[in-house]
């Protein structure tokens, strides 16, 4: 049974949400929106998670738990699983074209997960009201029709690019502004250009 708190509950004037006319097509596979993300760069240790755009505001992303990613022996740790859900979930700004972050997130845990699994994760945005954008996310054991391991509901919170520039550390922001390719710091903030 979710535990979903009022704060993660649309109000009654939200709107639905709509997908931006030049969001990806169904099935293509989204970049990195930053090559040192954990969730979806290119780090050894990080999730290297991988996500396509999907039908209407929806992304699906696969996650391959390996042994780095252990808390008990043998299992996924689970603020892990946490952040595979979280990273699918932001991965719907591309579907949108907005930048938002996360400000509420809360996850069940049905089932173990062992190492050796791959998640698949479904994650959809609800509905939006204002800056707030709530959406929800699943993770299914080996298969997208498997059973239930995780699932999450979030608030994501549109943001400027400032949030980023202001409260990133400078070396980083530093190197995605002198960047040749113009287009990376609005990828490393998921703005799809
Ligand atoms: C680039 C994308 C990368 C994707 C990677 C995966 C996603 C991530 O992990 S993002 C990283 C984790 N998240 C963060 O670091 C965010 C840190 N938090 C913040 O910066 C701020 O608290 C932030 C931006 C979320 C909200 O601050 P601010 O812009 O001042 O908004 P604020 O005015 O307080 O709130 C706006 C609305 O959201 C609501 N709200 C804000 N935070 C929450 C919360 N935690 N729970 C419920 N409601 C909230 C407020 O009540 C308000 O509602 P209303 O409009 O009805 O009054």
């Amino acid at each position: 049974m979710s535990g979903t708190t009022t704060a993660l509950k649309p109000p009654e004037d939200a709107r639905a949400p709509v997908r931006h006319p030049d969001a990806p097509a169904p099935g293509e596979l989204l970049d990195a929106h930053n090559h040192q993300c954990f969730g979806c760069g290119d780090q050894e240790s990080g999730l290297l998670l991988r996500a396509r755009a999907g039908e209407g505001v929806a992304v699906t992303a696969e996650f391959e738990v390996r042994p780095v990613h252990q808390g008990a022996p043998g299992l996924a740790h689970g603020g892990l699983l946490s952040a595979a859900l979280d990273e699918t979930l932001g991965a719907l700004n591309w579907m949108q074209r907005v930048i938002a972050v996360t400000g509420r997130l809360e996850t069940d845990f049905a089932r173990p997960v062992p190492v050796g699994t791959v998640l698949h994760l479904q994650a959809r945005v609800t509905a939006v009201h204002g800056r707030k954008i709530y959406c929800t996310a699943t993770g299914r054991i080996d298969a997208h029709d498997g059973p239930v391991a995780v699932r999450a509901d979030a608030l994501f919170i549109e943001v400027r690019v400032d949030h980023f520039i202001q409260n990133g550390r400078a070396e980083e922001i530093n190197a995605a502004i002198a960047d040749p390719d113009q287009a990376k710091l609005a990828r490393v903030c998921e703005v799809n250009q």
